[in-house]
């Protein structure tokens, strides 16, 4: 099957006929082509979001808010075909799919469509001087919206629902890897009445394709979700063309568990955000930290729980892990587990390919949990982004902050415990954008979502998505 691009509301090839292989992850074959969008696509995508736009950012909230609930309840009554693409495409079990990445992608809709009508500014009144300040909140214009592979349409629209939302027109690009969903959504957009060109698809590569957006003068701002390397990339970049620009990137998330804590519940729940999605969430608590006391019994329960996890041809309701994204990826997975042995790493389960009957060619790989000898090795400090976790003992709080904290992304945290100060003392302390404490992964949209160091810049969800894709402007009034 043959994707194409979305411009100015019909779908069209790319200008050069250029093609790139999209592969299905669960058996290894090509089973489609995507465009392979040259800067001259990115240039038409662009003139007709920019020519949408004097009309888009004109019309009322009560009509965007209209038009975004329409789509959010259009993915709603296509939820299996949705669901049945998007496990195709990156290989995640369809029961997931089905319960998480597609009613999230419907709920960004409903929710930026609800809260673009409750988007108010501030005003001040400059007492004393006989003046009154307002702000205005204006859409930018043209922006990009550059989004990865692990969580295609739930983060593809986790950026394109508040852009137009607020009033701007948007190229997008999808992942290369992942590109099926983003195709379907543009045929739905069109039915739920967006008009043309408001919501622009670029198929193709991040080198040519993400190139040309990030480095087009016109297109003022850019949100991305991606590996830190390519962020740091698009900074580059964007910096002397003055964009504004967010940017959700890796992570390395501690996990850690006291001895207080519900262990059921963290037991249950720590399988969940180790394993959940292949690992391929950048939330995931890929470094497991247990207070001395329990490590023991918790090394036992975490290795037997882990080792009943099923994996197998994602199309199956029973399975618990599907495939790795791409050849690609399984292999760097890979390398990780080789590097662990050399780093005296003990795996204590997983570590292999599975072979699944009939899906031989698939790239599917045991869920793997390596006890580590030092939290300075490099499998604990780099992220694997797959099903592979670290875990270790820790005797003191402040000796599981310090090693906590001693890596170079800061973006989730997760604490288990059941001691108010300790908890108090520790979320105040880590260095992450987001700490959950027992629970992980509950998510309220209205919340600021995005990391600190390496993790990321700037913060989505809400009212904070809102303001990165408006611009201020202070009107001053004497009277
Ligand atoms: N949210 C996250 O935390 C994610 C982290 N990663 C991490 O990044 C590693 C590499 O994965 P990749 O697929 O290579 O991620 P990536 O960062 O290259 O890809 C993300 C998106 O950026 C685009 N892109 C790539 N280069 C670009 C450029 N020069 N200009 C504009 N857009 C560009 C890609 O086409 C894709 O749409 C993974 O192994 C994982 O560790 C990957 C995906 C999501
Ligand atoms: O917004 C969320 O709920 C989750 C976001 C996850 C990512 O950004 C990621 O895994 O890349």
């Amino acid at each position: 099957m043959k994707i194409q691009n979305l411009i100015n509301g019909k779908f069209v090839n790319p200008i050069s006929n250029d093609w790139i292989d999209n592969y299905c992850p669960a058996n290894g074959e090509v089973y489609g082509h995507i465009p392979n969008s040259s800067k001259e696509d990115v240039e038409t995508a662009y003139k007709s979001a920019q020519k949408a736009f004097k009309h888009w950012s004109q019309t009322t909230f009560e009509e965007r808010s209209r038009i975004l609930i329409k789509i959010s309840e259009l993915l709603e009554a296509n939820l299996d075909q949705f669901a049945e693409a998007e496990s195709k495409d990156n290989g995640k079990p369809i029961s997931l799919a089905k319960s998480i990445d597609i009613p999230r992608a419907a709920s960004n809709f409903r929710f930026f469509g609800n809260a673009i009508t409750q988007f108010a500014s501030e005003s001040h009144e400059s007492v004393g001087q006989d003046a009154i300040n307002y702000t205005l909140r204006q859409p930018i214009g043209v922006v990009g919206c550059i989004s990865p592979w692990n969580l295609p349409l739930y983060l593809f629209t986790w950026k394109i629902a508040p852009a137009i939302a607020a009033g701007n027109c948007v190229v997008a690009k999808p992942s290369e890897v992942t590109p099926m969903t983003a195709y379907l959504l543009g045929q739905i957009c069109t039915e739920a009445g967006l008009p043309h060109g408001v919501l622009n698809i670029v198929h193709g590569l991040g080198s040519t394709t993400g190139q040309a957006i990030i480095e087009h003068p016109e297109i003022k701002a850019i949100s991305f979700t991606g590996g830190t390397e390519t962020g740091a990339h698009i900074a580059k970049m964007a910096a002397p063309l003055f964009k504004k620009l967010s940017l959700e990137l890796g992570g390395k998330n501690p996990n850690i568990i006291f001895s207080d804590c519900d262990y059921d519940d963290m037991l249950e729940t720590t399988v969940r955000s180790s394993f959940a999605n292949q690992g391929q969430i950048c939330l995931c608590g890929s470094r497991i930290f247990v207070e001395a006391s329990i490590y023991k019994k918790f090394k036992t329960d975490f290795v037997s729980r882990v080792k009943q996890l099923k994996v197998g041809n994602p199309a199956m309701a029973i399975t618990d892990l599907g495939a790795l994204v791409s050849k690609q990826h399984l292999e760097k997975v890979l390398r990780y587990i080789d590097l662990a042995k050399t780093e005296k790493g003990k795996i204590l389960c997983g570590g292999q390919k599975v072979l699944v009957k009939g899906l031989k060619n698939g790239y599917y790989l045991e869920p793997t949990v390596i006890e580590v000898a030092t939290d300075e090795c490099r499998v604990n400090q780099e992220e694997i982004f797959g099903p592979v976790v670290t875990i270790m003992p820790f005797n003191t709080e402040n000796e599981v902050l310090e090693m906590a904290n001693k890596v170079k992304y800061g973006l989730s945290a997760t604490l288990w415990t059941n001691n108010l100060k300790r908890t108090m003392h520790l979320s105040n302390r880590l260095e992450a954008g987001i700490v959950w404490v027992n629970t992980w992964m509950l998510r309220d949209l209205r919340t600021p979502f995005g990391g600190t160091k390496a993790s990321g810049v700037g913060r989505e969800g809400g009212f904070e998505a809102l303001r990165f894709f408006t611009e201020a402007k202070n009107v001053c009034i004497k009277y």
